[in-house]
């Protein structure tokens, strides 16, 4: 008999199918402490949360017989990815049963924002009849930017298309031909906020999208712009929002989720006019909340039953030889995907991946999901894994090309990527090198031996004298110190580029001042 423990509110219809189960039997208690719940957990196979349960490494270690843990929902911030992995214990979720719900709430904040209705409502009940106060405008040929069109973005700009709404729409993984489908205008983030009356997101909060709608961006904003976030809070800066709100740039902001949740009675939004809030409400209906529980009682099952199962968050069983082999690359694998990423512009297309070497006698495809995670961690955040990496990039029509071949330039091993997007490509290559660890040895086919750790400034310029002293010095006053620095070019005079470790990480200011230097073409800073 398998036990399995709920302990969030979980819908009662949903569960049903573990209820039936005759070698299931299912306990339920709900709002236990870290410690009650590290009490009890020894004895279960799985365990189904919601978002309230911190499913923390201390969780998974008392957990000694679990096999699974199961999200009833999309986001597993409150699960601890790395203890369940390293413990062999499979995380699943539910990615697809709350993306109606989500989008059709974000359409009930827009609505509202529009006709100021939560004003009105708290005037009326409390005996004003006040219809002086609240004009709103209509959504009818008014522009509504997306960020983030997957599949809640994508579903809220089929309901805007038929309230007659001109859709602008950013993603990196959207081309052109999927806008077309879709029916929207694919534009940048620059383009969303001078153009759009009306701003919604809906992309996972990463490194790269935490506070991606800030002060940069409200001091360019199309006046009397309203925003929407029922994604995660931190996308939009709460702080750089209620600066543009009291300036009167922004006309009003609704929000479901919060940068702290819950937050504080001082938060601003909390008491602004102009500001509208739920309680992070976006998954909570009757249907939502049944669809994402019977999703994931099924792969429970599953799991427990040893058959096949979806929708893991967390790596796949590799056999042990194998392992034995690939382990040394992991690491290297995962980030050279992470540099490229972060060098490349434009909607990725295609990903080519080339083994030699000691590598070609192996099975490589655990270091090709490495090297997907590294390629798309860097756009979809901590929602892309080992498990589901190959899943993700194919439902984006990113094409993978795998190859092997025996040419390794003077090394006993060799991984080549190369990225093409809609705009470049752009191509690395690293190696293992027995003594000395990982190494980038290529960049777009010019020699360097870089140690891909730390943070990276990549410079493409015209090799000219002089380049390197005013690099140094914009760096120097700008207290960034350079720990190592290499140069490659292929022809005096020609193209070139530049690669430094420095010791911290680099404002934007700087990046923007080195950009602005004679005979430069890009920088960009790595994060690895
Ligand atoms: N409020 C709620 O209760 C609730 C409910 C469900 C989901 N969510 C949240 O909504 C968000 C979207 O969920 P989804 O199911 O549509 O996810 P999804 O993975 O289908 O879509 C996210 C999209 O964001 C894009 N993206 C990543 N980085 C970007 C960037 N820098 N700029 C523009 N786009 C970028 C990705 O390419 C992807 O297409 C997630 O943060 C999710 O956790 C909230
Ligand atoms: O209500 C919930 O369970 C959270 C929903 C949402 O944030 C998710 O990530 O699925």
């Amino acid at each position: 008999m398998f036990k399995v423990l709920i302990s969030d509110p979980i819908s009662d219809q949903g569960i049903q199918l573990l209820h039936d189960a005759s070698d299931v039997q299912v306990d339920k208690q709900t709002g236990l402490s870290e410690d009650e719940l590290c009490a009890i957990i020894g004895e279960y196979d799985a365990l189904l949360v919601r978002s309230q349960t911190k499913v923390t490494r201390r969780v998974m270690e008392a957990g000694t017989k679990l096999k699974a843990v199961g999200r009833a929902g999309v986001g597993v911030d409150n699960i601890d990815l790395e203890a369940a992995t390293e413990r062999g214990i499979v995380v699943i979720n539910a990615p697809d049963g709350n993306t109606i719900s989500t989008c059709e709430h974000t359409f009930a904040m827009l609505m509202s924002l529009a006709r100021n209705i939560p004003q009105a409502y708290k005037k009326t009940v409390g005996g004003e009849w006040d219809r002086k106060s609240f004009l709103g405008v209509e959504l009818r040929n008014k522009v509504l930017g997306i960020v983030g069109m997957g599949r809640i973005g994508s579903e809220v700009a089929q309901r805007a298309k038929a309230f007659g709404m001109e859709v602008i729409g950013y993603d990196p993984f959207m081309t052109e031909e999927r806008a077309e489908k879709l029916g929207v205008k694919a534009g940048s983030v620059d383009d969303i906020v001078t153009q759009a009356d009306f701003i919604t997101v809906h992309t996972p909060l990463t490194n790269e999208t935490r506070h991606m709608i800030g002060k940069e961006q409200f001091a360019k904003m199309k006046k009397g712009a309203r925003i929407i976030n029922c994604a995660r809070g931190g996308i939009v800066d709460e702080n750089a929002l209620m600066d543009a709100i009291n300036a009167g740039v922004v006309a009003g902001a609704a929000f479901d989720v919060f940068e702290e949740e819950p937050p504080t009675s001082e938060h601003p939004f909390l008491n602004h006019p102009k500001v509208i809030v739920t309680p992070h409400l976006g998954a909570s209906t009757v249907e939502a909340q049944e669809n994402v529980a019977i999703d994931v009682s099924e792969q429970l099952l599953h799991i427990l039953r040893n058959e096949p199962f979806k929708n893991a968050v967390n790596m796949p069983a590799v056999p042990g030889d194998v392992l034995k082999k690939l382990q040394p690359y992991f690491v290297v694998s995962e980030k050279m995907g992470s540099f490229l990423a972060q060098i490349t512009e434009g909607a990725l297309q295609e990903i080519q991946i080339n083994f030699s070497g000691e590598l070609t006698d192996v099975d490589t495809s655990t270091l090709v999901r490495y090297i997907l995670k590294g390629v798309l961690s860097y756009h979809l955040g901590s929602d892309v894994n080992l498990v589901n990496a190959n899943h993700l990039a194919k439902s984006r029509d990113v094409h993978i090309v795998r190859q092997k071949s025996s040419a390794t330039k003077g090394f006993t091993n060799l991984i080549t990527l190369t990225l093409k997007t809609n705009k470049e490509e752009r191509s690395i290559a690293g190696t293992l090198l027995n003594g000395y660890g990982a190494r980038i040895v290529a960049i777009d086919k010019y020699p360097v031996d870089i140690e891909p750790s730390g943070t990276l400034i990549l410079v493409s310029h015209n090799d000219k004298p002089g380049m390197i002293g005013r690099l140094g010095t914009v760096l120097g006053n700008n207290d960034v110190n350079i720990a190592t620095m290499q140069v490659g070019r292929k022809i005096i005079g020609g193209a070139a580029i530049m690669a430094l470790n420095v010791d911290k990480h680099v404002p934007k200011e700087v990046l923007d001042e080195l950009s602005a230097l004679p005979e430069m073409k890009t920088v960009k800073e790595v994060i690895l």
